[in-house]
C-alpha cells in the first residue's frame, strides 16, 4: 500500500447515462480512538453484504493513505507513519475530492473544522465527530448553515457531535421544523464526567479515574477539554443552535474544574499534573455525601442564560439516574411544557461513535442513491 499523491478522477468504463454520477467515496480524516473504530465498524458491515461506499483515502495529521486496498491495513499504516514536523496537513495538496464524495472529520483539529464549509460548498457531503464545526465561533455555524442552504443537496452529518449519535440534535430540529419552540435543555452532557462521577466513591483518586477514562476513549484527546467544560459547552452551543439561538461561545457561563497550574501545563505535563485535581474534588464529593447530594456536571439553556459546572444534586434528582457514560438531557418545549422530554443513553466512547458516523454516512449514500 503507498502513499497517495494525487487521486485524479477514474477512467469512465463503458456508456454511462448522462444523468449517471460515480458512485460517492469516502474520505477519513483521523485515524485514532473514534476513525480507527468508524473502519473497524465499516469493514466489519461491510464483510456482512452491507453496501457501503468505498474508501478512497484516509489520513491523520502525519500521512495521506489510499484506502482503497484494504482500509483496516491503511488505518495501520496511517498509524505508524513518523510524525511531521509542521506545515500543511498531508491531504491538503492531495485531496482530489469530487462532488457528491463524503468526508469524515474525526479529528479534534480546528484547521479541519474550519474546512467544512468550504467542502459543503464544493457539494462534498461531511460528516463529522468534531465539535468545532458547529459548536466553536458562531461566525463558522453560520458559514456551515449558508453552504448548505446554497447547495439543498449536499448534507452536514453531525450526529456525532452531541451525545455519541443519541436522537438529541435530530429531536431538537424536528421540533423545531414542527413548529416548536424549545424553551430549556438541561442535563449531563459529558459521556466522561458522567463516567467519573458515578465512578467517583471516595475510594479512588479522581486523577486515577480521570487516567481510566482516557484509556477508554471517553475523553477528548487532551482530557482538559472535557475537565475545562469546553467539551460541554460545545455541545450546549451546538444544541442551542439547532434550537435556533445563535449564541456566542462567550456568551456560556463555564465552571471548570481545572486548577490554574494544570490548565497551563504543557500537553507533555498535563498526566502529572492531573493529582492537583484532587483534594478540591475529594472535599466537594465529602460536602455533598454530607448534604444526601451527588456531583453532576451539567449544562443548561434557557430564557435566562447559558451555563457549564459541577452542581452537586440530591441524590432522589433525575439527572443522578444516569449511570456510566450515560448522557441524560431533558428538553422543554412548547409541546413538552408540564413534562420534558427526556433523552439518556450512552454519550461517550469510540464503538456508539463510530456507529453515529455511519448512520450518517449511510443517510448521505441512501439519498444519493
Ligand atoms: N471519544 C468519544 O467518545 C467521542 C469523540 N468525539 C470526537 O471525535 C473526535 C476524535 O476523537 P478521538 O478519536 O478520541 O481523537 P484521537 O486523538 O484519538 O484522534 C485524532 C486523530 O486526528 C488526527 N488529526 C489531528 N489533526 C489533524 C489534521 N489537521 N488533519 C488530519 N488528521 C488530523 C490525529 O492524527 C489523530 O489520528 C474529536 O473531535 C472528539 O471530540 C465525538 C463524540 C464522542
Ligand atoms: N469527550 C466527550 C466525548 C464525546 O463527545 C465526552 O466525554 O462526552
Amino acid at each position: 500500500m503507498s502513499t497517495v499523491v494525487s487521486l485524479p478522477l477514474p477512467a469512465r468504463r463503458g456508456a454511462r447515462s448522462p444523468v449517471q454520477r460515480p458512485a460517492p467515496r469516502l474520505a477519513l480524516l483521523g485515524t485514532g480512538t473514534v476513525g480507527s473504530a468508524f473502519v473497524a465498524r465499516c469493514e466489519r458491515l461491510r464483510a456482512q453484504g452491507m453496501a457501503l461506499p468505498a474508501f478512497a483515502w484516509l489520513s491523520n495529521s502525519r500521512v495521506l493513505v489510499n484506502g482503497e486496498g484494504d482500509p483496516r491495513r491503511a488505518v495501520e499504516e496511517a498509524r505508524a507513519a513518523p510524525a511531521r514536523a509542521g506545515g500543511r496537513p498531508p491531504w491538503v495538496e492531495n485531496e482530489g475530492l469530487r462532488s457528491d464524495d463524503i468526508v469524515i472529520d474525526a479529528t479534534a483539529s480546528d484547521g479541519v473544522a474550519g474546512w467544512h464549509s468550504e467542502w459543503l460548498a464544493r457539494g462534498i457531503h461531511m460528516v463529522t465527530a468534531n465539535k468545532l464545526g458547529n459548536g466553536a465561533d458562531l461566525a463558522r455555524a453560520q458559514a456551515i448553515a449558508a453552504a448548505q442552504r446554497e447547495r439543498p443537496g449536499v448534507h452536514y452529518g453531525d450526529s456525532a457531535t452531541v451525545g455519541a449519535g443519541l436522537p438529541l440534535l435530530r429531536s431538537i430540529r424536528e421540533l423545531v421544523a414542527g413548529g416548536d419552540r424549545i424553551r430549556m435543555i438541561e442535563g449531563v452532557l459529558s459521556g466522561s464526567l458522567a463516567w467519573l462521577f458515578d465512578r467517583y466513591d471516595g475510594s479512588r483518586a479522581f486523577s486515577e479515574l480521570v487516567r481510566e477514562a482516557r484509556d477508554a476513549g471517553f475523553t477528548e484527546p487532551d482530557p482538559r477539554d472535557d475537565l475545562g467544560g469546553e467539551d460541554v459547552r460545545r455541545k450546549l452551543l451546538i444544541l442551542a443552535r439547532a434550537a435556533g439561538v445563535p449564541l456566542e461561545p462567550h456568551a456560556v457561563q463555564v465552571e471548570s474544574l481545572l486548577p490554574e497550574a494544570l490548565a497551563q501545563a504543557t500537553p507533555a505535563q498535563v498526566d502529572e499534573r492531573l493529582v492537583l485535581l484532587d483534594a478540591d474534588l475529594a472535599e466537594r464529593r465529602r460536602q455533598a455525601c454530607a448534604d444526601g447530594a451527588q456531583l453532576r456536571f451539567v449544562g443548561r439553556f434557557d430564557d435566562d442564560g447559558i451555563s457549564v459546572g459541577l452542581r452537586a444534586l440530591p441524590d432522589a434528582h433525575p439527572l443522578c439516574a444516569g449511570r456510566g457514560t450515560d448522557n441524560l438531557v431533558a428538553i422543554g418545549s412548547c409541546r413538552y411544557r408540564e413534562q420534558p422530554l427526556v433523552i439518556r443513553g450512552p454519550g461517550a466512547g469510540a464503538e456508539v461513535t463510530a456507529a453515529a458516523l455511519l448512520d450518517d454516512v449511510l443517510r448521505i449514500a441512501r439519498a444519493a442513491a
